[in-house]
């Protein structure tokens, strides 16, 4: 049975357009996540991905639909879903203590000074930050204000960990490190993560779901592909296992060619019902109901899956 600890239920976001019209990004969308799971989404540029990122934050609001994180609907924003951004959102006037401290003091208001900045030291040592403690933003690297923006949000020991993009900015060495930290990070702690990615590979290291999102305006989720290979995988060896290809071919298929061609060759998609993709099991899926379903593959559409 599917633990829903994270609901998405029915969701649509649309905007009025030129004219009068309505222009509807996507429309009933449906996703879960298991506690502790970590999923990173998928999909090309305006298909609405930080549309759903900001709606779980409760940065938006659905124009219909609902999302239930632990049992109960959510509304705004909370100290249970932390955000990190591309773009850091440091406050520019405090030192690295002072911004996650100011997190830490919003969450308990009434620890004293120095439970406050212990706590906070915990998690700036955490993401390897000790000895910044008192540099301000404008003085640490964009690695380093990467890392501040992630010791914030997970000190407030959030439910969830909402994440746009948080390594798209930093170098290839930077982003390697702060993937390594950000998995053992999540899986120390058990953390519930939700990453938009454009990166494949990124996606394919840190995920244990995938969910592929098709071109907007409207959008769908086509397909949740699980990722088969094993949780103490290693950035160096991954691309030994012997899935490994099948699944980033299945991912790349999917941006490059499905993506576009999925409403028209999939009239029948219940998007309550998305398909499990798992790789290696050739045409086997899992409905997200969990009753097992025989899918058809269009000739040559999915070379993953074939291999
Ligand atoms: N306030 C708004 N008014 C009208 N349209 C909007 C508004 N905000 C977003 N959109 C549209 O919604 C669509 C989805 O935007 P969103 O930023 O969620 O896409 P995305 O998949 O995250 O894209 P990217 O990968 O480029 O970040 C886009 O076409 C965008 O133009």
């Amino acid at each position: 049975m599917t633990d829903k600890f994270i609901s998405i239920e029915g969701i649509a976001k649309r905007y009025p357009g030129a004219g009068g019209a309505t222009t509807t990004i996507f429309e009933n969308l449906w996703l879960s996540m298991a506690r502790g799971e970590f999923c990173c989404v998928i999909g090309h540029s305006g298909c609405g991905k930080t549309t759903v990122l900001n709606i779980l934050a409760g940065l938006d609001a659905p124009s219909e639909g609902a999302v239930i994180v632990d049992g109960q609907a959510i509304s705004g924003t909370s100290l249970d879903r932390a955000v990190i951004f591309q773009s850091h959102a440091l406050l520019p006037w405090r030192t690295v203590l002072g911004n996650v401290a100011y997190a830490v003091s919003s969450k308990w208001r009434r620890w004293d000074r120095a439970k406050v900045r212990a706590h906070a030291q915990t998690f700036i040592d955490l993401v390897g930050l000790t000895g910044s403690e008192h540099k301000r933003p404008s003085e640490l690297s964009g690695g380093m204000k990467q890392r501040v923006g992630i010791a914030r949000a997970l000190s407030i020991t959030p439910k969830m960990m909402l994440m746009d993009e948080p390594f798209s900015a930093l170098d290839a060495l930077t982003r390697g490190t702060l993937q390594d930290e950000v998995r053992r990070i999540c899986l120390e702690t058990g953390q519930t993560a939700f990453m938009i990615t454009h990166d494949v590979d990124e996606a394919i290291y840190l995920a244990d779901k995938i969910f592929l999102m098709t071109n907007g305006p409207g959008a769908v989720l086509a397909e949740v592909v699980e990722n088969p290979l094993p949780r103490d995988r290693g950035r160096t060896d991954l691309h030994r296992h012997p899935l490994y290809y099948a699944l980033r071919n299945h991912i790349i298929d999917f941006l490059v060619t499905r993506s576009k061609t999925f409403a028209a060759e999939t009239p029948d998609h219940d998007p309550r019902n998305v398909p499990m993709v798992q790789i290696g099991k050739p045409g086997l899926t899992i409905a997200s109901n969990g009753e097992e379903q025989r899918q058809t593959w269009t000739s040559g559409t999915s070379p993953g899956l074939t291999a």
